[in-house]
């Protein structure tokens, strides 16, 4: 048997974000709107402008007195500018009058009264409640966090691809805005395939729980896609293509993933059903991961996986995730790369990019590879927080070397 040349993973990025990339950009991509209370997240379809100012009004940015500046100029401990205290603003009072020579006790947040201009903290003053001694002088505008001085009516508070963190959210929350208009997540069909598999494995039987079914889905949702449904079926083709035939005729799903039956051997479901159905299946220069297949079945985006969970989820990082939050707009589609100081030696493969599961130790800069490189073990992926990303060819790495760590803590 030949062996053909081995795809780039660049290459493969590359031709699976073209699948998944809409003509139009992500602008194409389908909207909804979705009440604030549910938009953590998520990514705005459209820019918000502001229809009212922050703050809504004058405020006091300190608790203390309001005053005319002009009134306390030159106030000093041994020259203080005593004022009559006319009364109480507490946060939520509606804004009221200053008379001349007068001053106020307020509160932060709580309406500078008109006339007043500036705010004299407590911890200047003696306090009082009746009359108040003030002992420094406060410039006009002294503590006073003037209306639409945060934002102001008709900026553009948020962008169109902004994600919806907690100061977005918060904002918004201020401003009144109770909906957004956000773009859809991607709606992903899970399919494991195998014969091995059973819900309930019988000792001796030769048969395993789905695991890359639950890794996937809740890869997907991770990556803010939703995981339309989770299926499994078992390695007879014609089941497969009435399954798939059957999904993807609902007309409700933007990517379908499949895992296993990828490889060399000879039930390989995936590869033998679909690819007659235009799926181009190659070899890609890494490890784990190598067997890939991708294309498009009744125009939907479809991305064969290959079966070892390790590798499925690899896979996933490497050549899903940031194509799908490209597809939606998501402005960091990548992980975090950083670089960290290896613990360990380590040999990178002669031809291959490696990616090895790793612990990252964000404080002191180093990084643990943890678990053998082979593509059965997730056990050991499961206590990992970090890929290292090994360049094919660059010789032995020694201990206090440094590497390209994908940070899978941070999304
Ligand atoms: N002769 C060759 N054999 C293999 C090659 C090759 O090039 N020539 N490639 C190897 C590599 S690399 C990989 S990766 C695997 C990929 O195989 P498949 O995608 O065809 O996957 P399966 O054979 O179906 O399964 C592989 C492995 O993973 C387990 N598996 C599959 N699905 C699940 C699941 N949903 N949950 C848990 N575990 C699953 C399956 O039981 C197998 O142990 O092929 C190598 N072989
Ligand atoms: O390329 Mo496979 O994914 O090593 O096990």
């Amino acid at each position: 048997m030949s062996t053909p040349a081995l795809r780039s993973v660049a290459d493969h990025q590359r031709h699976v974000a073209g699948l998944l990339a809409r003509a139009g950009g992500p602008d194409a991509w389908p909207t909804e709107t979705v009440p604030l209370d549910n938009a953590r997240g998520r990514v705005l379809a459209e820019p918000v402008l502001a229809a009212e100012p922050l703050p809504s009004f004058d405020n006091s940015g300190m608790d203390g007195y309001a005053v005319r500046a002009a009134e306390v100029d030159g106030a000093s401990p041994d020259t203080p500018v005593r004022l009559p205290v006319a009364g109480d603003v507490p946060a939520g009072a509606p804004v009221g009058e200053l008379a001349p020579g007068t001053t106020v006790r307020i509160m932060t947040g709580a309406p500078v009264p008109r006339g007043a201009d500036a705010v004299v903290e407590v911890e200047v003053t003696d306090g009082g409640t009746e009359t108040v001694s003030i002992t420094e002088a406060r410039t006009t505008g002294s503590f006073v966090r003037p209306a639409g001085s945060d934002v102001a009516v008709g900026d553009e508070v948020l962008a169109a691809g902004a994600v919806l963190g907690a100061a977005q959210v918060g904002v918004l929350a201020a401003l009144g805005v109770r909906q957004v208009v956000v773009r859809r997540r991607p709606r992903v069909l899970v399919v494991s395939t195998g014969s091995e598999l059973a819900e309930e494995p019988l000792a001796g039987s030769g048969q395993i729980r789905d695991a890359n079914g639950a890794l996937l889905a809740t890869a997907v949702e991770d990556a803010g896609g939703i995981a339309v449904r989770k299926l499994w079926v078992e390695d007879d083709v014609p089941t497969f293509l009435a399954l798939l035939d059957d999904e993807l005729a609902s007309g409700e799903v933007d990517l379908v993933l499949t895992s296993g039956g990828v490889s060399a051997g000879a039930y390989e479901v995936v590869k033998d059903g679909l690819g007659p159905r235009g799926i181009e299946f190659v070899k890609v220069a890494m490890q784990p991961g190598m067997p890939q297949g991708s294309g498009l079945v009744d125009g939907v985006p479809v991305v064969c996986l290959p079966g070892n969970p390790v590798s499925a989820l690899t896979s996933f990082e490497v050549f899903v995730r940031p194509a799908l939050r490209a597809a939606f707009g998501h402005p960091v589609p990548a992980r975090a790369v950083v670089r960290a100081a290896l613990t360990e030696p380590l040999t990178p493969l002669p031809h291959k990019r490696q990616w090895r599961r790793a612990r990252l130790d964000r404080t002191a800069g180093t990084v643990t590879p943890w678990g053998p490189p082979g593509s059965g073990f997730l056990g050991w992926f499961a206590g990992a927080d970090a890929l290292i990303d090994l360049q094919p060819g660059t010789g032995p790495l020694a201990p206090g070397d440094t590497v390209e760590v994908w940070d899978l803590a941070l999304s």
